[in-house]
């Protein structure tokens, strides 16, 4: 159909926020070269544009931003144009897990204001000692955020939860009124062009 040839004009803007070594990076070069590449901790962010296909086939792209962590970027703001939000934790490193539960409570606080749905991704479900996913979520006390078990190593569960996070995504845009809220990025007539064709 004729919207079936659409889907390549919507690209949601992703914030990926995580303490250092959560993945990140890891789950970047993933997504953009489909296998594993060694990463260095970041100096400053990586960007890509990623194109992902769905569950129902439907290509979407994702214009990822992982930044290196500052504790201050968290308690600030997220970039107005942000789709969503990505927040790694690492399933095994209890001694972090409450740092990483503070900056998390930050995020979706500030997220919340501004209706920006949060993905939270439980990384490194591949090492022994790992949680499962429900320790994890007790742990974060973070009820209404869908949370994800990956492996970024071999992109376990990388494309679920991204599918999860599209459905807010889309959940979100469809409850706004396009021409209403005009969004100030760059590329903003092909986002307003997208808007109007968002499925559900
Ligand atoms: N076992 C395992 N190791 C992982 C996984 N994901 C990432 N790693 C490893 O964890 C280390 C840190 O990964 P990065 O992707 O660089 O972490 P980051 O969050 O980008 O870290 P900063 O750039 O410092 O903020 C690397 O050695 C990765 O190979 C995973 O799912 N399982
Ligand atoms: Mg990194």
């Amino acid at each position: 159909s004729v919207l079936s040839s659409l889907p390549s004009f919507q690209s949601f803007q992703i914030v990926m926020l995580g303490l250092d070594c959560a993945g990140k990076t890891t789950v970047l070069y993933r997504l953009q070269f489909n296998e594993f590449v060694n990463t260095v901790p970041t100096k400053a962010f990586n960007t890509e544009k990623i194109k992902v296909t769905l569950g129902n086939s439907k290509t979407v792209t994702f214009h990822f931003w992982d930044e290196k962590f500052h504790t201050c970027h968290c308690g600030s703001h997220i970039p107005d144009c942000t789709d969503g939000v990505v927040f790694l934790v690492v399933s095994v490193d209890i001694e972090r897990t409450e740092e990483a539960k503070t900056e998390l409570h930050k995020i979706t606080r500030i997220s919340e204001n501004q209706g920006v749905p949060v993905l939270i991704v439980a990384n490194k479900q591949d090492l022994r000692n790992s949680l499962s996913p429900s320790e994890i979520e007790k742990l974060l006390a973070m009820a209404p955020w869908h949370l994800q078990p990956t492996c970024a190593i071999t992109g376990d569960g990388l494309k679920e939860g991204l599918e999860k996070l599209h459905d807010m995504i889309i959940k979100r845009l469809n409850a706004k009124h396009p021409f209403k809220n005009p969004c100030k990025r760059q590329d903003g007539q092909q986002y307003l062009m997208s808007k109007c064709f968002y499925l559900p």
